[in-house]
């Protein structure tokens, strides 16, 4: 039974998916402390989160069983994703599902602040009747900054031009076509948006880079009419710097819904009478919340169970759609790693690997993270994975370079991993026979043909009469059945590649060592 920890807040129709789905079981502790989620996730195989929960170094420091973690959202900045990564822990999240609710909360809140919404109605609630202290402005032909146009930012930009706003565009990574549509005028200047904007709104992650985006020097660029709205990350906004603008009015006012540290400790901005605040609700709807949780379980589960990978922050998804041929030669380049790591002797400098034939035209990045798990697992006690194998590679000095051939000379495709150490030059071929059968095919330029399955023993020896029969016996001898044989010769010297029903034992490895003529043996468990 996969165990599946609920952290946060939840909706019951995720709970209910995770629980009626065979082989799952969901189990809700939300408001846990660090120390007691550090204690308790490695009992778990998948977690979901929201933005509360803290995935912390020290709360993924012994993840023991857990493959998994999805965030029922988008922003991952409560989750140390360089530490998940190192731990092989996959990351995901749901893109999308909160898009619309985030959007219009961010207008609500626009509108509730241009038209004092809030304190026109606590006013009236408390017996009062203002009408002149309330007067606000329209949204019609105001200037709107976005900063940020990746989902919510263009929700925001579609819902903002029925209201005839004119709307200026910063993002650097992605201008949508769309914007066009909406007459977004593009700006790459963040100056320009501060000091032409009546309303500005960001839709970007918190990270280094976005963190104090907006400090006292942005703030006093802007119009005294000016007014900012933050449903994006608390800390983006300097809020230090824009509690002391709101308080002199250097700006008009700010509606703020995400908060540097939440629930924020110190409630400053409550007493401020321009200032609109809410307690991160962008995302809180039904509609939302029932999308979010539901795609949390399906990816998380799907994941857990060795599915199709999706909405993987820290890991290169194999796609659904990948065809069938690069499925099944990742399979065979996991296994030509796990080779090459007990074939290689010495600390690895470089590794080329090269697709030949058809797979060549195919996207084969999840050959290259196959290959890699394969070479590194037996050297590694963490759980090396897709999330994970790119990067402990890296860690490791171990440079990694492609080579695409639509030329394959003696099969449709074949996949080759060449690895060079300190001591010497390796490489293993191997191939698809009839599109699903693997075979190795090459071991150090002798020809084999084996299923990389089970046991293989390789022996490399003098080439001359004899020392096959003498290898025979000597595994007879102590009861090690052989089941094919396969021998490749080369320059005097010939490569046998044989496969054992069992392990060779202390005994048997005595009598391999006492044949003539043997260089070296090896035996490779591929299961
Ligand atoms: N208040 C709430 O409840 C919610 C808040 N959010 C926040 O909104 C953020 C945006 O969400 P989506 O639009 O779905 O993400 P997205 O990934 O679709 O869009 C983010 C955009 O920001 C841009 N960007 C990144 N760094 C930037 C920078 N320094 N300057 C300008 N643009 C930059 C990216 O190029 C991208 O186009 C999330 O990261 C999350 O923190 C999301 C959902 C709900
Ligand atoms: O999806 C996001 O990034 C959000 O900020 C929503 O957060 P929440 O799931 O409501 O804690």
């Amino acid at each position: 039974m996969y165990k599946i920890l609920i952290a946060d807040k939840l909706s019951q129709k995720g709970i209910d998916l995770i629980n009626s789905t065979e082989g799952f079981e969901a189990v809700v502790k939300t408001g846990i402390s660090e120390e007691e989620l550090s204690s308790i996730i490695g009992d778990y195989d998948g977690l979901i989160v929201r933005s509360a929960t803290q995935l912390t170094e020290k709360v993924l420091e012994n993840p023991g069983r857990l493959k998994g973690v999805a965030r029922a959202g988008v922003g991952v900045d409560n989750i140390n994703i360089p530490e998940a990564t190192r731990k092989g822990v996959l990351v995901m999240n749901t893109p999308g599902g909160n898009t619309l609710s985030a959007a219009e909360h961010t207008m609500a809140l626009m509108l509730s602040l241009s038209r004092n919404v809030v304190p026109a109605c606590v006013k009236m609630k408390s017996g009062g009747w203002d009408r002149k202290l309330y007067v606000g402005n329209q949204l019609n032909n105001k200037v709107l900054g976005v900063i940020g146009l990746g989902r919510i930012g263009m929700a925001v930009i579609r819902m903002a031009a029925g209201f005839n706003m004119k709307i200026v565009g910063y993002d650097p990574f992605s201008i949508p076509t769309q914007a066009e549509n909406f007459g977004v005028e593009i700006t790459d200047s963040l100056e320009e948006i501060y000091k032409k904007a009546d309303f500005i709104t960001m839709h970007i992650p918190r990270n280094k880079n976005t963190e104090n985006l907006i400090s006292k020097e942005q703030l006093e660029m802007m119009k005294p009419t000016a007014r900012i709205v933050n449903c994006a990350r608390g800390g983006i906004i300097n809020e230090n710097d824009l509690y002391d603008a709101l308080e002199n009015n250097v700006i008009a006012g700010a509606a703020l819904d995400v908060y540097n540290e939440e629930p924020p400790e110190n409630r400053r901005f409550e007493n401020l009478d321009n200032c609109l605040v809410t307690p991160h609700l962008g995302a809180s709807t039904e509609e939302a919340q029932i999308g979010v949780a539901l795609e949390a379980a399906e990816v998380l589960m799907d994941s857990i169970k060795g599915g199709p990978i999706k909405n993987a922050i820290n890991a290169p998804a194999v796609s659904e759609s990948a065809p069938k041929i690069i499925k099944s030669y990742s399979e065979l380049a996991r296994k030509v790693g796990r080779l090459m790591n007990v074939l290689k002797a010495g600390r690895i400098k470089k590794v080329v690997l090269e697709y030949r034939g058809t797979i060549a035209n195919e996207d084969v990045t999840p050959l290259k993270t196959s290959f890699s798990i394969g070479l590194l697992q037996p050297n590694f006690d963490v759980q090396v994975n897709i999330v994970n194998a790119g990067f402990l590679a890296r860690e490791r000095g171990i440079s990694i370079d492609e080579v695409k051939n639509e030329d394959c000379t003696n099969f449709s495709s074949c996949f080759t991993a060449k690895v060079s150490t300190e001591i010497g030059n390796y490489s293993v071929t191997g191939t698809l026979f009839d599109d699903n059968i693997m075979k190795i095919v090459s071991i150090n330029g002798y020809e084999t043909e084996f299923t990389p399955a089970g046991l293989i023993m390789l022996a490399l020896y003098r080439d001359r009469p004899g020392v096959i029969g003498s290898i025979g016996t000597a595994c007879g001898k102590y009861d090690i059945n052989i089941g094919t044989m396969s021998v490749g010769r080369k320059d005097g010297k010939a490569m046998m590649a044989l496969s054992l029903d069992q392990n060779l034992g202390k005994e048997a490895q005595g009598a391999l060592d006492e044949v003539d003529s043997v260089e070296k043996y090896t035996v490779c468990d591929f299961d």
